[in-house]
């Protein structure tokens, strides 16, 4: 008999509820006991759901209050020292949230992208003074907890290999001896667990793919034969990347008794399993994709699995979802307004168990004993398969017609920059936004309403242009140089092109957490991409009618669009944000006909999706830039197109920002005290750039004077006509009275650098 097994579930819930219930802890409307109370049911609820899915490994302590790397911080001890006055949740809250009382301001741990998903941990910090040590074992307490309902469940944790090297330290530690205390504290965690006889611990090991260096293989050896010992079976579970050989070789003789491997990034041979599996007592496919929202191919799975399992005891195999669901949403058949066509293409969470539990059966009872539901799944792939809309002719014959020469521009940044300077006449140290101002509740409201129907389409756009205006003239008296329209209209700036774009649709129900409370829901490109009508020229040309100064048109690049959505899994990647390009050029094409002079293509994300492995970055950077180009080089040479970007460091990926050759760059930096300009110490870059030099995830004001040295820390290593002046990011999660004076900082300090360098 093979397992049905499952990684981790969606913990947010289908409703979000985890939502309401921190969020009304921390508004004060709910005390411990209550928000104790309630996720305890979430919880319990969840793992019901998955034993009547068929599960028989269940994951328990997958359901942290904020996040899985935090609960594992708490659980060892790793509490920074500014934390440590603190217990119970406020402790928990403070570290993920920071703390702001009367008396003290603690500000909150970092948080990172979780490897290439949206989701985003809170980043360990290491101190020297912290001793890892087992606290108080929750692991043992969600066991006991889902036990009383009679429900069997498998512990999983973050392990060592992976928790340390998502560490930061910003002081010196004793790393080895670090690192040796906290894999004794492991072992504590594991001994008591098998004190009470629990069968089964996985520990999550994401980090070990990517190492491939021999002293690492060794320290993993080394590592696993100590906590082996006196514990549950060890299930040794990696994801997200494909084992190289030698990764392969150190998990055959790993001491643990299982291995999870994730099957849909990682491309593995029967042999290749049937060998791994020789000397474990299992081992556990990640075939079902936990990635993306679609359904699998069961037969085309099932025919792999039934290979692997003649090459080895049956018993052994596993079968589950490729790494956790916490990266889909929960329960697709809640969605009552997705076409009901395209409805059946859907696999949540739920969905995926179901699939998991049908390859199972399959497995041990034979394909027989699952006929129907292999036949239903074949009938919807056909059906998919042959939706007129995923291959639209006229777009797939302009793709096999781009040329060279549409991905490049026709004249040298030098000479473009000659020409745009002649007829844009901007000065010296230019000022400009990003793109968005903020977005008060009103507006929101406004928008809302209009998407309800509650007020009609010509009364909405009067309030959108009444507010253009003001963030026109607001921008005017300030004296800014470029302009920006303030994109009150949109609501974000992928689902806002989502929305109007053929080739996506979206959902009620699609909610991914992306950190804490926070929770996004993705628009889903289930098709080919063309765009019916102009999606900005209104607006842009409106807030152009008002001014004189030239006004940005402002667009989200094919990379971003791409990366914050869900993605169609039938061509690659590659092909989806050509498609995308395409359009964007277009647009492009109107707002410069418009008589837009300046275009700005954000790309957010362009780093965020680079690949996991090194080995794919090239890939990755030729394509994404070369879309990027393929966008924005059908215009006029004296046409400025601006990009920007942020949520990333980029020290180490200027020369790929340079293949995009977009004549500006606005790009995140006040945050990391402009270290993004060590980088052109060795690099020159040769286009114009604006450092963010207004940190605006943050409430405090910049003065002139800090703004003014972060400008002539630049001037070290950019020319002055290189340079221009702008924020970090969009300014629409601030408010009016706080952007006002920063502006104004931000306007003064560049007037006295003109001075001095005029
Ligand atoms: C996350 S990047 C945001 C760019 C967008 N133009 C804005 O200003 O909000
Ligand atoms: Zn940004």
């Amino acid at each position: 008999m093979a397992t049905a097994s499952n990684l981790g579930f969606p913990r947010i819930g289908a409703n979000r509820e985890l939502k309401t219930y921190l969020e009304n802890y921390w508004n004060g409307h709910a005390n411990d006991e209550t928000f104790y109370e309630h996720t305890s049911k979430l919880r319990i609820k969840h793992w019901k759901l998955q034993k009547s899915a068929g599960i028989q490994h269940i994951p328990s302590y997958d359901a942290p209050y904020y996040d899985h790397v935090l609960d594992v911080l708490e659980l060892f001890s790793l509490i920074p020292f500014r934390f440590r006055h603190l217990d119970g949740l406020t402790q928990y809250f403070a570290m993920a949230r920071g703390l702001s009382t009367s008396v003290e301001q603690i500000p909150a741990m970092e948080m990172t992208k979780w490897f290439d998903t949206n989701y985003h941990h809170i980043t360990p910090e290491f101190e020297k003074d912290m001793h890892p040590q087992l606290n108080h074992n929750k692991v043992k307490e969600r066991y006991l907890e889902a036990l009383q309902y009679d429900i069997q469940t498998r512990p999983v944790i973050v392990g060592p290999l992976t928790l340390f090297q998502l560490g930061k330290s910003y002081e010196s530690i004793d790393h080895s001896l670090f690192l040796q205390q906290l894999i004794e504290a492991y072992h504590e965690l594991l001994n008591e667990l098998a004190a009470i006889h629990i069968p089964w611990i996985q520990i999550d090991e994401p980090i070990f793919p990517l190492n491939q260096q021999d002293d690492f293989y060794d320290m993993a050896e080394k590592t696993y034969t100590l906590l082996s010992k006196n514990s549950p079976k060890i299930l040794f579970t990696t994801y997200f990347s494909q084992l190289n050989k030698n990764a392969l070789a150190c998990l055959k003789s790993l001491p643990c008794h299982g291995i999870h491997l994730d099957c849909v990034r990682g491309d593995y041979t029967p042999d290749t399993i049937a060998s791994l599996a020789k000397e474990k007592e299992a081992i556990s496919l990640g075939v079902v994709n936990g990635r993306n929202i679609w359904r699998a191919d069961l037969k085309h799975i099932l025919s792999y699995l039934t290979i692997c399992s003649e090459k080895l005891d049956h018993e052994k195999l596993m079968i589950a979802p490729s790494c956790s669901l916490l990266h889909v949403p929960v329960d697709a058949s809640l969605e009552e307004k997705i076409d009901p066509h395209l409805h059946t293409w859907l696999a949540y969470a739920v969905e995926k168990l179901g699939e998991v539990r049908i390859l199972t059966k399959a497995l041990s009872e034979g394909s027989a004993s699952v006929n129907t539901a292999l036949s239903e799944n074949q009938h919807i792939l056909q059906d998919k398969r042959q939706h007129p809309d995923l291959h639209k002719k006229e777009l797939r014959a302009r793709m096999a017609n781009i040329k060279k020469e549409d991905t490049i521009r026709q004249t040298s940044f030098r000479e473009r920059r000659t020409l745009q300077q002649k007829k844009l006449k901007l000065p010296l140290f230019p000022c400009t936004t990003i793109g968005s101002f903020p977005q008060t509740k009103e507006i929101r409201r406004v928008r809302s309403d209009f998407r309800k129907r509650k007020i009609p389409a010509h009364e909405y756009e009067q309030i959108i242009q009444k507010e253009t205006t003001k963030v026109i003239n607001f921008q005017e008296d300030l004296g800014m140089n470029v302009l920006v329209h303030g994109e009150s209209e949109r609501n974000d700036m992928v689902e806002y092109f989502g929305e109007q774009l053929e080739g996506f649709f979206s959902t009620q129900h699609g909610w991914v957490q992306s950190y804490g409370s926070r929770c996004v829901k993705p628009p889903v490109i289930f098709a080919d991409i063309m765009r019916p009508t102009p999606m900005t020229v209104k607006w842009i040309s409106y807030a152009q009618s008002l001014t004189e100064l030239p006004v940005k048109g402002m667009l989200t690049g094919p990379t971003t669009i791409m990366q914050w959505s869900f993605v169609r899994d039938d061509i690659p990647r590659s092909e989806v944000a050509r498609q995308l390009a395409l359009a964007i050029r277009d647009e492009i094409y109107d707002l410069e006909k418009a008589g837009i002079s300046i275009i700005q293509v954000d790309e957010p994300a362009f780093r965020e999706a680079l690949p996991l492995q090194r080995s794919q970055w090239n890939e990755y950077i030729q394509w994404s830039t070369e879309c990027f180009r393929l966008a924005t080089s059908g215009v006029a040479d004296d046409t400025q197109i601006h990009t920007h970007m942020c949520y990333s460091e980029f020290n180490d990926f200027i020369e790929a920002i340079t293949k995009l050759d977009a004549d500006v760059i606005s790009i995140e930096s006040s945050r990391s005290g402009m270290e993004l300009l060590k980088a052109f110490t060795t690099v020159a870059y040769p286009n114009a750039i604006g450092p963010g030099i207004y940190d605006i995830h943050s409430p405090n004001i910049p003065d002139q004077e800090h703004m003014y040295r972060l400008l002539k820390d630049a001037l070290r290593v950019l020319d002055k006509e290189q340079l221009w002046v702008n924020p970090d990011c969009g300014l629409k999660t601030r408010k009016w009275k706080e952007v006002r004076p920063s502006l104004q900082n931000m306007v003064a300090a560049a007037q006295q650098l003109r001075e001095e360098y005029m």
